[in-house]
């Protein structure tokens, strides 16, 4: 046998101890070459944790070094630059129900097939490890890198929270606050497509840091229909005007209260507001959640109502959020 094929089955024995199955197929290594006892080979590793890089690595040199007449082994790992997309979600005051849309949105997109992960980088009162229910645990780091904890439901995140001791206020200001967060986004994300970021209520300076360095593609804006969270609401859309982050459009969040007992449908904070205030802005109104006990029974449970097989609430408005993102290509659910 030549000693090309001896090298490229040496290739084919790297395999995942656990399933069995080749490590490097699907065209993920070059063709080995050999000069003088000196292998050398490129895999691609586009997509894999440090570890799983590192796991590969060493598997690869060590399958090659066990050829016969292999001296040394040079194994160079390349990858794709994906381009991740970051979503913000803001909202010009808190309270408005924006970590409860982001949570559920997150759940929507990953049923409709997106590979989503999320940052709650709400400094303020980060609840995105009780609404995706991952309290309690800690993330872990490889190398320079935080590893995102992974939620029941398979949506990756990290949070603010997760950084300090539970309960403990977070009363960061400014560039600490900034750097903190830079830590979640720039955390290893894998093959996440969209990160959605839950940002902090308001147009302040972390926002601006944020969206500064970051670059999301598009903002989302959640409000309530109250004409003061419109007002504040407004500010928002102004502030990623002038950060240049294009609107995907505005959510309606406390719309419309059913009484769990006579079923009679009221509007505690008036309705249609925001979609009234969506269209004198131009700006795609991109769907109403309702005021709903059970929406934030099951958020605080956290298991988002999102996750129910006849979910009418969130999946549209994730349909839509596909939709901007890719208009010729409308994603079905
Ligand atoms: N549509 C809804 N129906 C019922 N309760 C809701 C709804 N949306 C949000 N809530 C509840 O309102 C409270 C505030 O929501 P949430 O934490 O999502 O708001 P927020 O805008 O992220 O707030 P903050 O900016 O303070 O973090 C939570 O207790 C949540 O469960």
């Amino acid at each position: 046998m030549n000693i090309d094929t001896v090298l490229s089955d040496a290739l084919d024995r790297v395999v995942d101890p656990i399933s069995g199955k080749g490590l490097l197929s699907g065209g993920r290594a070059s063709p080995p070459r050999i000069s003088e006892g000196a292998v050398s080979v490129v895999v691609d590793v586009t997509g894999l944790s440090t570890g799983a890089r590192e796991t590969i690595e060493a598997q690869v040199k060590a399958s090659l070094m066990s050829v016969a007449g292999v001296d040394s082994v040079r194994v160079a790992l390349t990858a794709e630059k994906r381009g991740r997309k970051i979503i913000a979600i803001g909202s010009g005051k808190g309270g408005v129900g924006k970590s409860t849309l982001s949570a559920n949105l997150a759940v929507a997109l990953r049923k409709a097939g997106k590979k989503v992960g999320l940052v709650d980088a709400d400094i303020y009162g980060p609840s995105q490890a009780r609404l995706l229910g991952t309290e309690g645990i800690r993330p872990t780091a490889e190398g320079q890198k935080m590893d995102p904890v992974l939620s029941p439901h398979g949506i990756p995140m990290l949070s603010m929270a997760q950084l300090v001791k539970p309960g403990q206020a977070i009363a960061w200001r400014g560039p600490m606050a900034a750097n903190a967060l830079g830590q979640l986004i720039d955390a290893e994300w894998g093959d996440t497509e969209l990160l959605l970021l839950d940002l902090p209520p308001g147009t302040g300076d972390v926002q601006l840091t944020m969206v500064q360095k970051y670059k999301p593609v598009g903002a989302l804006i959640v409000s309530t229909p109250q004409d003061l969270a419109l007002m504040d609401a407004t500010r928002a859309i102004d502030f990623f005007n002038q950060a240049h982050v294009p609107i995907i459009g505005l959510v309606e969040n406390m719309a419309g209260y059913e009484c769990p007992h006579c079923g009679e449908v009221s509007d505690p904070f008036g309705q249609g507001g925001a979609q009234a205030a969506a269209m004198s802005m131009e700006l795609p109104f991109l769907g109403r959640v309702p005021l709903d006990i059970g929406i934030r029974t099951a958020s605080d449970a956290g298991t988002p109502p999102a996750l129910a097989d006849d979910d009418k609430t969130f999946a549209p408005i994730a349909q839509k959020l596909l939709d901007w993102l890719n208009p010729a290509k409308p994603a079905s659910f």
